[in-house]
């Protein structure tokens, strides 16, 4: 196992429970699936009631790049495509859950979607990591 993949001080913003003005964000794995959940905060938003895309899009490439840390596979974002579908209200509890789509030559290719809680897609997002040395 890599060192990265053992350090305890290190300071994702998304993952780290270090991180002061981290998210935090946890995650679970069943089966194909990796998947963690977030309640957006009013320090969390960009337009009034409404959480920013930015900081969602950083949640969904987290839950894709755990996917791979979590099989041993050390990548990097190389390219992301976000698809904001609803508005997030703060408050509102999101599920995210990501998956491997194809590992094309050096290439993972990985998709993520974030749910309301009712269901629906609030945004999904697609992404190709590539494989680095740590
Ligand atoms: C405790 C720890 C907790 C673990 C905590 C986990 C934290 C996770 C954090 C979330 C994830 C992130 O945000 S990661 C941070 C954001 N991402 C980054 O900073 C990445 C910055 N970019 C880079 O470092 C680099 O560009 C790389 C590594 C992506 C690729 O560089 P490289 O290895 O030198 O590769 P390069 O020569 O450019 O390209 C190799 C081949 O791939 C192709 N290629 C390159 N990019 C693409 C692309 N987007 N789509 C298709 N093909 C591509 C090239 O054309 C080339 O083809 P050919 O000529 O071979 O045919």
């Amino acid at each position: 196992m890599s060192k990265l993949l053992k350090d305890s001080n290190h300071m994702c913003f998304a993952c780290s429970p270090k991180n002061p003005i981290g998210l935090k964000l946890v995650f679970e794995h069943e089966g194909d699936i990796c998947r963690a959940s977030f309640i957006a905060g009013p320090e969390h938003q960009g337009w009034n009631g409404v959480m920013h895309g930015g900081l969602l899009t950083t949640i969904l490439d987290e839950v894709m790049a755990q996917w791979l840390w979590s099989r041993e596979l050390s990548a990097m974002t190389a390219e992301m495509t976000t698809r904001f579908v609803n508005p997030v209200p703060i408050g509102a509890k999101l599920t995210i859950e990501s998956r491997l789509v194809a590992n094309k030559r050096r290439l993972f290719l990985m998709e993520a979607d974030a749910l309301l809680p009712d269901g629906s897609v609030a945004a999904k997002a697609t992404a190709k990591f590539m494989p680095v040395k740590v």
